[in-house]
């Protein structure tokens, strides 16, 4: 029989089956549409950058990062996108975890020739993960204080470089589990700011997700066959267990029907909020601490801040049914002192 051959080309030999939509490629066929996707992706309705702009890339030295690092470099020259690109990296302080991955991302560095600048936990808020576990335990305490302190450990770092928009690897499994998280939660605020593949507002820097339709799968294959060096281990702390669920239940669908994916993104975006969900979001202000932009007179950082500094431990953070913090129990209302650096932001008080 002779071998199959690629369904784009129609000349090479057929190697890959693509996760996404099921054809037949050969592997520069396969490179070529996973680049071109996104390439659509950051172009299509105006596009998210323009010349000139000044982009981090957030480096964890796991699998999406590290391609996005590669497919950014590559697309920036292949299309003249005219971008200054850098690696920026938050270390957590998590030992035998993100001090390897940590190397990755310093060789990332070396091979795409991008700048790297390393913040840690321990420098920005004087513990680092390591610590904080062991005040607080596992279990999804530790993924509050990470999400929080990562988030705003990232813009801290851009805002030091001058950086006005961070890249992040988030993916199209990522997303769908987070709408199928905020469906099943009775978030339907958070559908609609979900699926956005650029978040901003005044005062936060821009984040945009360039992997927003490319599927886990391909990322895994678009590393694998193109040999790029990065780190594949888990993070030694406690697995999200609610999203552990959602992101099953999509590995089941996919396999059925390998679009669910794509098209749990699209129901999220096409969800339209009724008047009284958009009357009930918060107005933002900021931190009155240390000026980060929030919801509350504190931050949610600070607040966790607080509740470590008064050695509030594993009973005080109490999550609702649905997983979610209630941070109403570390706000005591007692002062620490300000010691989130790296800030310019305005302070109103
Ligand atoms: N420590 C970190 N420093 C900088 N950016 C980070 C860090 N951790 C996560 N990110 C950014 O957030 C994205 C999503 O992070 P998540 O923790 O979900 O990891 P992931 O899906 O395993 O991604 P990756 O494979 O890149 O580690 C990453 O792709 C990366 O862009």
């Amino acid at each position: 029989m002779p071998p199959r051959l690629c369904q784009l080309c129609q000349t090479n030999k057929a190697l890959i089956r693509r996760p996404k939509t099921g054809q037949q490629v050969c592997k520069p066929c396969f490179f070529e549409v996973f680049e071109t996707e996104v390439h659509h992706t950051i172009t299509e309705n105006g596009g998210i950058f323009k010349p000139g702009d000044k982009v981090a890339i957030g480096a964890s030295g796991g699998k999406d990062s590290t391609v996005l690092a590669h497919v950014m470099t590559t697309l920036n020259a292949r299309y003249n996108y005219g971008l200054d690109l850098t690696l920026l990296s938050i270390d957590e302080g998590i030992t035998g975890y993100r001090d390897d991955s940590l190397l990755t991302v310093a060789q990332n560095s070396k091979e795409y020739a991008l700048p790297l600048t390393i913040l840690s936990y321990q420098d920005l808020y004087g513990y680092t993960m390591d610590e904080i576990v062991a005040k607080v335990g596992r279990k999804s305490n530790c993924q509050t204080f990470c999400g929080v302190f990562r988030r705003q450990a990232l813009d801290r770092g851009a805002e030091g470089l001058g950086v006005g928009h961070i890249v992040t690897g988030h993916n199209a499994d990522d997303i769908a589990e987070t709408v199928l998280m905020n469906i099943m939660r009775g978030d339907i605020a958070r559908l609609a700011r979900c699926t956005s593949l650029v978040t901003e507002s005044e005062d936060t820097i821009k984040r945009s997700k360039p992997f927003k339709y490319a599927y886990e799968k391909e990322i895994v294959m678009y590393a694998y066959f193109k040999k790029l060096t990065y780190f594949s281990t888990e993070c030694i702390y406690s697995p999200d267990a609610y999203r552990g669920h959602a992101r099953v239940f999509l590995k089941d669908l996919e396999a059925i029907r390998p679009s669910a994916i794509v098209d749990i993104i699209h129901s999220g975006e096409t969800f339209e909020l009724g008047k009284e969900v958009k009357g009930g979001l918060k107005a933002m202000q900021n931190c009155l601490r240390c000026g980060y932009i929030s919801s509350n007179d504190l931050c949610k950082a600070c607040a966790l801040l607080e509740g470590l500094d008064h050695g509030l431990g594993k009973d005080a953070y109490k999550h609702n049914a649905a997983g979610k913090l209630d941070l109403a129990a570390p706000a005591m209302g007692v002062s620490i002192p300000d010691r989130i650096h790296g800030t310019d932001r305005k302070i109103v008080v």
